[in-house]
C-alpha cells in the first residue's frame, strides 16, 4: 500500500498540515516579535470569510447603532461568532498556562474606530489575566508599542490577529494615533472604519 512508502518524517508533516492547514511561509507569520517579549503578530490569520461572518455578527448585536456608541464590552458565554472567532485564534503560541484554562477566554470588547479616532497608550487593566488576542478588522491602522524609550510600530491589517502576554501584556503600553493618515514603511496608510475584537479572561477572585 503507498501509505506504508512514506517516510515517518512526512508522515508527520502531513498530518500536521491536515490539522493546522499550515505550511512554512505560513508559520513565518507567527513569529514572537524580536523585540517586544511575548508579543506575537499573526498576519491575515482569519479568513476574509470569517471576517465577514464577525462583522455581521457585530452589526447584528446593535451595540453601535448609536454614532456615540465605540466600544461595547462582554463577559461570560460569548456571543456564537465570536466564540466561533475566538476558537480559530492561535492560542497554541501563548504559554501552556494560558492556553490549558477554561475557557481561554470569558470577556470581549468591540471597539469601532472611525478615521482619525484611536485609543491612548494603555496596559490592559490587571483585572484581566494574562493571555490577551487582539483581531482588527476593517481599515489597517498603525499600533504603537512603548515602553520607556523604546518605541516599536506594527501595521495591523484586517485579519491579523495580536497575542499578547508577558512583557507585551504587562510592561508595554499599546496604543492607536488619533490620525486619519498615517506613514508606514514608506507608504501612506488612509484610515477607513476600523473594528477591533480584544479577547481577554477575567482574573476569578477567590
Ligand atoms: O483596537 C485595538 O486594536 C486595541 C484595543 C485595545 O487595546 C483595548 O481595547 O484595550
Ligand atoms: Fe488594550
Amino acid at each position: 500500500m503507498a501509505a506504508y512508502a512514506i517516510t515517518n518524517n512526512e508522515r508527520v508533516e502531513a498530518v500536521l498540515l491536515e490539522v493546522f492547514g499550515t505550511s512554512d511561509d505560513e508559520e513565518d507569520d507567527f513569529k514572537q516579535h524580536p523585540r517586544i517579549n511575548g508579543l506575537y503578530h499573526c498576519q491575515t490569520a482569519v479568513s476574509d470569510k470569517l471576517q465577514e461572518a464577525v462583522i455581521k455578527g457585530v452589526a447584528a448585536e446593535g451595540w453601535f447603532t448609536d454614532a456615540d456608541m465605540n466600544q461595547a464590552m462582554r463577559f461570560g458565554t460569548l456571543p456564537v461568532w465570536a466564540t466561533n472567532l475566538a476558537n480559530t485564534l492561535p492560542v497554541h503560541l501563548f504559554t501552556k498556562q494560558i492556553r490549558s484554562r477554561q475557557p481561554v477566554f470569558d470577556q470581549l470588547t468591540a471597539n469601532v474606530y472611525e478615521p482619525g479616532e484611536g485609543i491612548c497608550a494603555h496596559v490592559d487593566l490587571h483585572k484581566f489575566e494574562d493571555g490577551i488576542a487582539i483581531v482588527s478588522l476593517g481599515s489597517a491602522a498603525v499600533m504603537d508599542f512603548t515602553f520607556g524609550s523604546c518605541h516599536e510600530r506594527l501595521l495591523l491589517r484586517p485579519g491579523d490577529v495580536l497575542l499578547l502576554e508577558g512583557d507585551a501584556r504587562y510592561k508595554w503600553q499599546h496604543g492607536i494615533a488619533a490620525v486619519a493618515i498615517e506613514e508606514f514603511g514608506g507608504e501612506h496608510n488612509q484610515r477607513g472604519q476600523r473594528t477591533s475584537i480584544t479577547f481577554r479572561k477575567l482574573v476569578r477572585e477567590s
